[in-house]
């Protein structure tokens, strides 16, 4: 049986502020069912990253559970509220806009199913992300149908909009290819402990190689406001159907097996027995591509430029919206100082700084209603609104200013 910290010693069931959680210095807890959650770090800056224990109440043993997911930083303290028993939403005092609402994810199918490939007690991190950003990109098809191609001309026309998701791989390098930028490349041992530490949204063995997307790929892009796009084989979008990214799927077919075996010699950058691998893969890629349930959208890649307009207007970016560059979604903008409290779906940020009575607002309400996505990934949909609790009254938490 292990020792509970000071802060819970006496009784950690217990609430100090009526929502399931308390907290003391850079920690606090949350209890979901038998479970105590203790999220946190040291305040003597030795931890440098938000650590997770859970206490199981009835057998009063501690566990480490494997943590999913990137790992918010350390911050001046921890708010936490448990949302519908599955995920614990946590408030970061004194940080980034963008980097304030994390969720914990507890009890969600995805560490539910974690959990039984592991064998013991997962729990997987989601940063929170203010309104919903647009949904990634996967592109699927077969070796050599021009996928990388369509990506390239996308990048280069719309630099500060899409992101490459770049790959883990244990493939050779080719010979105009570096790593970091056109793929992660990697030796296949350090590759698969990497899957089993759950580092990956997906991953699969193409043509003899491993291949994969991590979380972090996919977050770096985000995190930059951009969005994602994925070239990965079928069998990954399968997986990444499977998983909470939301992202649209779209499938390449070349005009015919004859074009297509065209492209990949004169492309030139596998030996011979690696391209009749690739066809041979190619002909099952085409069948599952076609069939139902996993594409929203096939595109033919006969004549390039004509694909690529296709690519553009299903992705909204023909005509005028071509000339709309994003920004980055905005963050939220919290004082250091707050106290954080729960309304039906809505979380209650209490903002008692002068700067925010200056301005008078100082209720900072998170409409948790329309959660989207969530581990492994970002959690989206937050809506966010200022009010004034003295002129708006309660009634203004209903009513977004
Ligand atoms: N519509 C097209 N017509 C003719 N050639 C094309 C067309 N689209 C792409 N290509 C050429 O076909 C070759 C393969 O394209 P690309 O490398 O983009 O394929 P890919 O689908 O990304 O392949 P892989 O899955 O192996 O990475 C390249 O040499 C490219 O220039
Ligand atoms: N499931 C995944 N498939 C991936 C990923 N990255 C690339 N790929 C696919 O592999 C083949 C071969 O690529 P190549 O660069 O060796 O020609 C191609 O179909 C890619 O779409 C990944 O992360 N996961």
């Amino acid at each position: 049986m292990g020792e509970a910290p000071a802060f819970v010693v006496d009784n950690p069931l217990q609430n100090q502020d009526g929502f399931g959680s308390k907290s003391k210095g850079c920690k606090t807890t949350t209890t979901i069912g038998d479970k105590t959650f203790v999220i946190g770090g040291d305040n003597d800056e030795s931890t440098l990253s938000v650590e997770v224990q859970i206490f199981d109440n009835p057998t009063g043993n501690w566990v480490n559970p494997i943590v999913l997911g990137t790992k918010p930083n350390i911050c001046k303290g921890l708010s936490a509220v448990s949302l519908n028993d599955d995920r614990i939403l946590i408030v970061k005092k004194g940080s980034t806009p963008d980097d304030c609402i994390w969720f914990l994810e507890v009890d969600t199918r995805f560490v539910r199913e974690q959990k039984k490939i592991q064998g013991t007690d997962v729990v997987a991190w989601s940063k929170g992300a203010r309104g919903y950003a647009e949904k990634p990109v996967v592109i699927s098809g077969p070796s050599g149908v021009g996928k990388g191609t369509l990506i390239s001309m996308l990048m280069k026309e719309f630099p500060s909009m899409f992101g490459f998701s770049v790959s883990h791989t244990t493939r050779a390098p080719r010979c105009m290819e570096k790593d970091g930028v056109h793929y992660h490349f990697t030796e296949r041992s350090i590759m698969e402990k990497e899957i089993k530490d759950g580092k990956f949204l997906e991953y699969a063995s193409v043509h003899g190689n491993l291949y994969g997307t991590s979380i972090e790929a996919v977050e770096v892009v985000t995190d930059a406001g951009k969005r994602c796009i994925l070239d990965i084989d079928v069998q990954g979008a399968r997986s990444v159907k499977a998983s909470s990214l939301e992202a649209i799927f779209i499938f390449i077919c070349p005009p015919s097996m004859e074009e297509l075996e065209t492209r990949l010699r004169s492309r030139g950058t596998e030996t011979e027995e690696q391209i009749l691998k690739r066809l041979r893969n190619a002909k099952t890629e085409m069948d599952q591509g076609n069939s139902p349930g996993i594409f929203d959208h096939i595109l033919y890649n006969d004549n390039l430029d004509e694909c690529y307009e296709s690519l553009k207007k299903l992705l909204g970016l023909d005509g005028a919206a071509a000339a709309t560059q994003r920004s980055a979604p905005q963050g939220i903008d919290l004082p250091t100082d707050h106290s954080v409290s729960k309304m039906d779906n809505k979380i209650i940020i209490n903002c008692g700084t002068p700067e925010l009575k200056k301005a008078s607002k100082n209720l900072i309400v998170l409409d948790v209603s329309s959660l989207k996505g969530g581990a492994p990934g970002r959690t989206r949909g937050l809506d966010v609104y200022a009010i004034d609790s003295f002129s708006d009254g309660l009634n203004g938490i209903n009513q977004p200013s």
